[in-house]
Formats: C-alpha cells, structure tokens, sequence
C-alpha cells in the first residue's frame, strides 16, 4: 500500500486483526490546544497508545457542530495565534513520530477557500495529511473541492447524520473516497452516559451504498461505549471525553501525561476483540 492507502491501511481488516482489534480507534483532538508544544507530545501518546486514525480539528471562529469542550479548544488555539500554516507545520512534526498513523483534517470550507482550494490540498498532502473533512461544505456545492482532492489523491470524509434523508446517502457514499463517518445523534458533539439508538440500522444502510469504512463518533465517552460502537461500526471516534483531557497537560510539565496514557489505553482496549 502507498502512503496515500494511510486510512485505508488504517481500516484493513488483516491488520487489524493482527492487532487483536475489532474495529480501529479514531481520535479527535484540536491541532494548538493547549498550544502547539503540548500538541505534538498529545499526538504522541494518542499514537503510542494505539490510535489507529488521528482526527485533528484546524482551529476555527465558528465551529458550526461542536459542543462547549470542543468550541473551548478551538477558542484555547485562536488565542495562541494558531493557523492553518501552524497546523501543516505540526502535521510534519507528527509525521516524524508516526509515518504510519492515518491523518485527517476536520475543517471548515472558509479556511480552504481562502488559502486557494488546489493550494490548501497540495500543502495539506505535503505536510503528511490523508484525508479532509469540510464540515461545513455538502458533497452537491463540492465540484471543484472533489476533483482536486481526486487530482492530488487526497482522501475525502463525509458526514451521515440521523437525519440525513436515506435518498442523500448514495451522493455522500459517492463523494468519499476515505470513510464515511457516521454522526450518531442530532445536536454538537459531547460526552454522554447514554448510548445512542438506531445505529446498526443507520450502518447498514449506508453499507448498502458503499464499501467505504464506516465510523461512528458523538457522544462516546467510555470504554464500554468503544466496545458497543466497535461491534458495529469500522471505527470508532473519541473527541470530547479526550480534548477535555488535553487542556491541562503541558509539554513543561510531568504532571499528568500518565494519566492521560492510561485513560487512552483502556479506551483504545474497548475496540479489542472479544474472545
Ligand atoms: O466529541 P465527541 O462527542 O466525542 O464526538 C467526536 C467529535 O468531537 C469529532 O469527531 C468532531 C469534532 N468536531 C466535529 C464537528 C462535526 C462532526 C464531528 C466533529
């Protein structure tokens, strides 16, 4: 597999299985938050604890879908002065660490637009990025945004949501090229306690429609969520429940990295197969 298979790789039934993992672990974290230093060190540990997919948010003014914890991280990198180019500099950081791990860039169409579409994708692959999610950009207004990831082979994510109507699924499915990420409930994302309703249904309904992987993320927060989501879904997205750990770790301190490890360790645990 070429680099650019990262998350194909990433998703790869035999690798993953090798690993003693039933489905891969996908985080989400803000590129910046606390501050790039600390950034790359959190990248670290997500990489050495075994998540398979690093989702990392480009730090933006209106985070559209995001909920407190997240909108927090966002606003802790703007106030750092963190930027695109910031963020494509600590992608090549994280590179270093791992030229394995599969990255994708969480983002909003107007900091794409702005630098120049084919600019961003050239600098965006450069820098060791797999795939990009434009949140706020729906697969019908994405023409040229599509035919220039599909130039530079850069792979693309698309949202399903619980009310997406089932007649949008096979233009998104059409769209992706890296995985299809599942939004399992309404609303921004955040911890709950409670599991989301109807998700294998929503699964196979997209399966229907495209052998892409399919990944479920909102409102996982334990290790038994992982291990519910992980018997349904190709992989499984921790966001909050991780960011809201990152914004007291610092790269000038010991203090609390260890926890961190070990917080992430028995997440990443609940994708393991069950014997
Ligand atoms: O935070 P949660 O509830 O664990 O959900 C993942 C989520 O944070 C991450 O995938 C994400 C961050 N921002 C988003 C915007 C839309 C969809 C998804 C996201």
């Amino acid at each position: 597999m070429s680099d650019s298979d990262r998350i194909a790789r990433a998703f790869d039934a035999e690798r993953l299985k090798a690993a003693g993992k039933k489905s891969a672990f996908v985080s989400y974290t803000c590129a910046g938050d606390p501050d790039l230093e600390t950034s790359v060190e959190i990248y670290r540990h997500l990489i050495e604890s075994g998540v398979d997919v690093l989702e990392i948010g480009v730090p933006f003014s209106d985070p559209l879908a995001d909920g407190p914890t997240n909108q927090r991280a966002a606003e802790r990198a703007l106030a750092n002065g963190v930027t695109s180019a910031d963020v494509f500099a600590l992608v090549r950081k994280v590179r270093e660490i791992s030229d394995e791990v599969a990255i994708v860039f969480y983002t909003y169409f107007n900091l794409v637009f702005s630098r120049g579409i084919e600019n961003y994708v050239l600098e965006a692959k450069a820098a060791g990025v797999d795939g990009l999610l434009v949140l706020d950009l729906p697969p019908e207004e994405g023409a040229d945004y599509l035919e220039i990831c599909k130039k530079h082979d850069l792979k693309t994510v698309f949202i399903v949501a619980p009310t997406t109507p089932k007649s949008r699924i096979p233009l998104i499915a059409d769209a992706a090229t890296g995985f299809i990420y599942y939004v399992s409930r309404e609303g921004v994302t955040g911890e709950r306690t409670d599991m989301a309703e109807g998700v294998e249904e929503a699964l196979s309904a997209i399966r229907e429609q495209t052998e892409l992987p399919t990944v479920v993320g909102f409102g996982i927060s334990d290790p038994s969520q992982v291990r519910q989501t992980a018997q349904w879904a190709s992989g499984v997205v921790v966001g909050s429940a991780i960011v809201k750990r990152c914004a007291d770790l610092s790269v000038n301190s010991t203090e609390g990295w260890s926890d961190f490890s070990g917080f992430l360790r028995d997440m990443v645990a609940g994708c393991t197969i069950e014997s």
